[in-house]
């Protein structure tokens, strides 16, 4: 895999007929920190965004595994910006969110619940995230122990007591949720829905690379940081890939001229 997109991959990119930006928030745009709702993508993230945002046939999307209303919160987008949150489970298009879980769905969430409720409760530095579909269990305060025991019951009472669910392990968080979309999915909706000629999906966790496994054609995936990937692209974090974002920006602006 070679580093970051070079000018001529970008320039590519940009001078298609119509682009979607789709991008993963947490540790692609917003450093990680220990408390969800304080995360922020960088200014120069921001910037980069919004500017693509005002090109014509240019479409931004943030694609995250955070619930939507989470993502709405921290994401400080206007409104034409695409959402799709809980890995592609909840999706905002022309301003509307849609989740319809079924009856079944419904059950096996408030089943999961109080289970994985009592296992938190009693360790240290451990919580629960509630989303729509499922819940997440936070470990990045607790120490390696709780760490253990809390990954390890909470994935024995899916096991025993759930079914259909599905599982995901990101950066100090296991998530589980009663519908299994991934962002793969999310990424090929929202090209369909924008009639994108070409993608760039930048994602830096695990479940990321379901977004990247949607790429073909003159689509660019861009990896965040280290770890394995199927990405074609690497850069080491937010602010680099804020870069990326910013010369896009430009060379979308400058096509043509
Ligand atoms: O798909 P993403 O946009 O990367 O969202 C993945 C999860 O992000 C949030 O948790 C992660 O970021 C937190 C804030 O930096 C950090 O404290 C936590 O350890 C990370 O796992 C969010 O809370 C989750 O719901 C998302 O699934």
């Amino acid at each position: 895999m070679t580093g970051a997109p070079t000018s001529a991959v970008l320039q590519r990119l940009a001078s298609t007929e119509v682009l979607l930006v789709a991008l993963d928030f947490d540790g692609t745009l917003a450093p990680i920190v220990d408390v969800p709702a304080d995360a922020r993508a960088l200014p120069e993230a921001s910037a980069a965004v919004l500017a693509l945002l005002d090109l014509p046939g240019t479409h931004v999307a943030y694609v995250s595994g955070r619930a939507m209303d989470s993502l709405a919160a921290v994401s400080d987008l206007p409104d034409e910006a695409l959402l799709a949150g809980s890995h592609g489970v909840e999706v905002r298009t022309d301003g509307r969110v849609e989740l319809d879980l079924s009856d079944t769905e419904r059950a096996e969430r408030e089943r999961l619940g109080p289970l994985l409720a009592d296992i938190a409760e009693p360790l240290d530095g451990v919580w629960i995230e509630e989303k729509p579909a499922g819940f997440a269990i936070h470990t990045r305060l607790a120490d390696e122990a709780a760490t253990a025991r809390a990954e390890e019951q909470a994935l024995a009472a899916a096991d025993a007591e759930a079914h259909g669910i599905t599982v995901r392990h990101g950066q100090d968080i296991l998530e589980f949720s009663v519908r299994g979309t991934t962002k793969g999915d999310a990424v090929s909706r929202l090209r369909e829905h924008t009639g994108s000629t070409a993608v760039l999906f930048a994602g830096d966790d695990v479940t990321d690379e379901d977004g990247f496994g949607a790429l073909s054609g003159d689509d660019v995936g861009v990896k965040v940081g280290s770890g394995a990937t199927s990405a074609a692209f690497r850069v080491d974090g937010p602010a680099e890939m804020a870069a990326v974002l910013a010369e896009l920006g430009v060379l979308r602006r400058d096509r043509g001229a």
